[in-house]
């Protein structure tokens, strides 16, 4: 049985190893140790699934060896070094384990916020190294009544935020994309207003690191702070420009920072280390035993479930994330994919167009449907390297056009869903389905013929001239074959023709297809397959 191959690439805590090794049916590769380029050279291109932390980057050197690689786990929350758009152009689904390291990075914020206060390092090396007892060097500030401002009021920063209430601190927060009451139901102030926080006597950042974040506070915005302000980054470096936070600490502007990211890492050379007000640790924001135990497990976990193509826990580049999907719409997305599959088999001819009408209530969700028509439609082609991830891209790579139509008002059916596939040399092909209340999927329009079909099994599509006799030939070929006919549904129009949709209980021969295409009352037919 040929394994799947998981890579770790940065230390992880040996839970996770320990699973990993476990599994019959992965060979685990741990190189953490190696150097980078030996990683990368070696053993990035066996690797099915990569478990990478911070010190891993996820960058085009690494995807150029990435090979056969199906999912990259980021053993942590920031994904500011995962190249996201170039893993989906790949098909590589990234994942993230977000919280399980929440409560260390939120500890080692406070940890700052009161070393800073007390100047503890400092004290402690006066003692410690320098043997020295000068209790009248060391006047410490208090946190209580103190104004903490919180950039940044997810999962770390309003946790943070709760901790600094129960230090009597007058904590507001600023974070544009969360709903207010989640700061005010904890008794914390909300602003809109980034200059409030920037009045504070305290400020600490729990941002992303995105285009929008990096650098968000700079010269100037340090030039409105406070006297004596202190800043706490316990979340990436670079969010506060190092360069403007570097003068403002030597010219005592900013009183104290506490610093566990820097912008390049390992940061053993960078100028805020030469300063004597600042508090820093080597990004241990999230090394704490029992944080790194959960991260490991979740990480070994998830790349074990990514690698057998289980399940994607906290898929960050997959289009759809299912457990906020309502549950009337996965079928639809399913029945979809299913319709675009059988459009490209109808054709036989590339796609130069995909177009998805959704109408009813599942219009709301026309993205993911375009994405799983487009999947079904170019599986026909490309077979497994076509994913959910890759789709969009691949499509503008191979110059096919996506298009979309919502209906929100839908005639007929409660929810319908169509897929016009348009190929190379003109042809057009329209199928339409729907899910019924019970989940029931049915194809309910093949090229403007009405039909009730199942969406699955062997098929014959067989058009023609409506004229008597047709079906029992059609019948009696397919029987001397040796086929058993399982399912028969028949769509006719106005204009004398019709169109067979025959299901059939074993693999259709191309002899059969032919012998029913020499019929004289053959229009076309068609062996399709879901
Ligand atoms: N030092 C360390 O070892 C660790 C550092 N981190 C860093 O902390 C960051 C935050 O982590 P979580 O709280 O778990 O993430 P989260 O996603 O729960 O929270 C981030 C918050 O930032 C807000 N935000 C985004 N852009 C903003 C902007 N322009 N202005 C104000 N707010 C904005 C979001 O709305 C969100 O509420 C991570 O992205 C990671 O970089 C996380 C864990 C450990
Ligand atoms: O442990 C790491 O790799 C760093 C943790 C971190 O910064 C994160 O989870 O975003």
């Amino acid at each position: 049985m040929s394994k799947y191959t998981i890579v770790v690439c940065d230390h992880i805590h040996e839970s996770g190893l320990k699973i990993l090794a476990s599994d019959p049916e992965v060979e685990l590769i741990n190189a953490a140790d190696e150097p980078k380029d030996q990683l990368l050279e070696k053993y990035i291109p066996l690797a099915d699934v990569a478990i990478t932390r911070s010190s891993t980057d996820v960058d085009e050197k690494f995807l150029a060896r990435a090979k056969k690689m199906r999912a990259i786990v980021r053993a942590g929350v920031g994904v500011d070094n995962v190249d996201i758009p170039g893993c989906s152009k790949l098909g590589i689904v990234v994942m993230n384990v977000p919280t399980a390291n929440t409560i260390a990075a939120v500890e080692m914020t406070m940890a700052h916020m009161l070393a800073c206060a007390r100047q503890f390092p400092y004290a402690h090396n006066n003692l410690k190294l320098d043997r020295v007892w000068r209790r009248q060097d060391w006047y410490g500030t208090e946190l209580k009544d103190k104004k903490l401002g919180i950039i940044g009021f997810g999962n770390i920063g309003s946790r943070v935020g709760k901790r600094a209430k129960a230090f009597e601190m007058d904590v507001i927060t600023y974070d544009p994309y969360i709903d207010p009451r989640k700061a005010t139901d904890l008794d914390i102030a909300y602003t809109e207003n980034f200059d409030d926080i920037l009045a504070c006597d305290i400020i600490t950042i729990h941002t992303p690191k995105t285009e929008e974040t990096i650098g968000m506070i700079g010269k100037e915005e340090i030039a409105k702070m406070k006297d004596g302000v202190i800043l706490i980054n316990c979340a990436r470096g670079g969010l506060y420009d190092e360069e403007a936070l570097y003068e403002g600490l030597k010219s005592g502007k900013i009183a104290m920072a506490g610093i566990d990211v820097f912008s390049k890492e390992p940061a053993i050379d960078n100028p805020l280390l030469d300063l004597n007000n600042v508090t820093v640790t080597p990004h241990l924001g999230a090394n704490t035993r029992e944080s790194q135990r959960n991260i490991a497990v979740q990480a070994a976990e998830n790349a074990i479930a990514a690698a057998k193509g289980i399940a994607y826990p906290n898929a960050l580049n997959l289009p759809i994330r299912e457990n906020e999907l309502p549950e009337f719409v996965m079928p639809f997305l399913e029945l979809t994919q299913k319709i675009g599959y059988m459009s490209a088999q109808v054709a036989k001819s590339g796609a130069k167009a995909i177009k998805v009408i959704a109408e009813g209530p599942v219009s709301e969700y026309i993205d993911s449907l375009t994405t799983f028509a487009t999947v079904g439609v170019m599986s026909e082609a490309l077979a497994d390297s076509i994913n959910y991830v890759n789709a969009e891209y691949v499509a503008k790579e191979r110059e096919i056009e996506i298009l979309k139509e919502t209906i929100p008002e839908a005639k007929g059916f409660k929810n319908l869903v169509t897929v016009k596939l348009t190929t190379q040399n003109g042809q057009v092909i329209r199928i339409s389905g729907t899910v019924f209340e019970e989940g029931i999927q049915r194809i309910v329009d093949i090229d403007g013929y009405t039909l009730d079909l199942e969406p699955k099994g062997r098929m014959i599509l067989f058009k023609n001239n409506d004229e008597p006799g047709v079906i029992g030939d059609v019948g009696r070929i397919i029987a001397e074959n040796g086929l058993n006919i399982g399912d028969f549904r028949l769509g006719r129009d106005s204009n004398g023709q019709a169109l067979a949709v025959v299901r059939v209980d074993g693999e259709i021969p191309k002899k059969l297809i032919d012998e029913l295409a020499a019929l004289p009352a053959c229009i076309s037919v068609k062996a399709v397959s879901l």
